[in-house]
């Protein structure tokens, strides 16, 4: 065999995604995952849609077009890319952009995929240009161009790729080129839940943990959840805790009322980083612009997760906005906590009376 032929060979046989991710990720969280659409709570429009594309795409016998996941932390990403595979009967494999460092890392599994499966790269939007380069011709003509051996010798050789599913999912949709973007024939935009939402996902849940919680417990627990399912379920595992060693076993308003008391979440469902922002906008920088970076030294957060866990529940809810000059707090978030409020809030530049 040549030395091009083994190349070749190890490339294709190299399975280099490391399936640790998946290992790593919360056993609880994947006991409590929805594994088909109509265990998927929620998101009506988005699931009306996704099963007559995945009907469509099943009865031509084809794979579903390329999928792109976008939303914040915690809403079923990752669910919905499973629930996918699952719908398609197809299988899948799952990586995060950052494992992937080197094109012979993507083009590993690429070539390795089955026909009709499912491919899934979390945090799409950290994948490395060459690796967006490789995986545009993937993902249009399924093929991969590689080169093979070095300098006068090299050989490029285009390696078809079996029919298969991307689906991408970030946090961040703004910072994903519009090149790879424009690729995904399906693109569905996950929005926080509403309290009703998350009212059936925590009845769900509680079902599932075979935890009793009444019905006015449920709606005030999901008033608490930040519109997020992953924290309506952490939390109702909290106040399982709390039920069990302070209570009968059950959960009641009054053991929701001091769970959350006890972890610091208000009754908007913010917890105490989300005030802590607010304060300091409003302490240190009367009440903003201020920029991200600035910010997220003096709250002591990182900057991904102020960009994409905090900020985009503040800015729902209106105690925050994003300027171009940077954040600024609304009049909601003075009147949250207590502050009076001194300044023009609809004149952005910040001027005092
Ligand atoms: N629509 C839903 N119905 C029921 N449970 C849900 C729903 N969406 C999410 N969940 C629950 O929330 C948990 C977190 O969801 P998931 O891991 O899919 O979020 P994600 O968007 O991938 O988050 P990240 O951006 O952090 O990767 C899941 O384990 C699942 O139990
Ligand atoms: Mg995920």
């Amino acid at each position: 065999m040549d030395t091009h032929q083994t190349e070749l060979n190890d490339l294709i046989q190299s399975s280099v995604v490391s399936t640790s991710f998946q290992q790593e990720a919360d056993k609880q969280e994947n006991i409590l995952r929805p594994k088909m659409l109509k265990d998927f709570q929620g998101q009506q429009r988005l699931k009306d849609n996704l099963a007559v594309f995945i009907q469509a795409a099943r009865e031509r016998k084809e794979p579903l077009d390329h999928t792109f996941l976008i939303g914040p932390p915690g809403l079923g990403k990752t669910t919905l890319a499973s629930i996918i595979a699952n719908e398609m009967g197809a299988e899948i494999r799952m990586t995060s952009a950052p494992a992937l460092d080197k094109p012979k890392d993507l083009a590993g599994i690429l070539t390795n995929v089955t026909e009709g499966s499912v491919f899934f790269i979390d945090e799409i939007h950290r994948l490395k240009p060459a690796l967006e380069e490789m995986l545009y011709i993937a993902m249009e003509d399924f093929e991969i161009d590689w080169v093979i051996g070095q300098g006068p010798a090299a050989r490029t050789m285009r390696i078809p790729l079996p029919k298969f599913t991307l689906v991408g999912a970030t946090t961040k949709a703004g910072s994903v080129s519009s090149p790879l973007s424009s690729r995904f024939g399906i693109t569905c935009h996950i929005d926080f839940y509403n309290e009703a939402e998350l009212a059936s996902i925590i009845h769900r849940s509680a079902e599932i943990m075979a935890v009793h919680i009444d019905k006015d417990a449920i709606a005030h627990l999901a008033r608490c959840s930040r519109g997020t399912p992953r924290i309506a379920n952490r939390l109702l595992r909290r106040l399982r805790d709390f039920a069990s060693v302070m209570g009968d076993g059950n959960v009641t308003i009054p053991i929701v009322d001091h769970g959350m008391e006890r972890l610091g979440i208000d009754t908007n469902g913010l917890e105490t980083q989300d005030r802590n922002i607010l304060r300091t906008i409003i302490e240190f920088y009367d009440g903003g612009p201020v920029g991200a970076e600035t910010l997220s030294i003096s709250v002591g957060e990182a900057i991904e997760s102020l960009e994409d866990f905090y900020e985009p529940y503040l800015i729902q809810k209106g105690y925050l906005k994003r300027t171009p000059r940077g954040r600024m707090t609304t009049k909601k978030a003075y009147d949250l906590l207590g502050i009076p409020c001194k300044r023009n809030m609809d004149d952005n530049q910040g001027i005092l009376f």
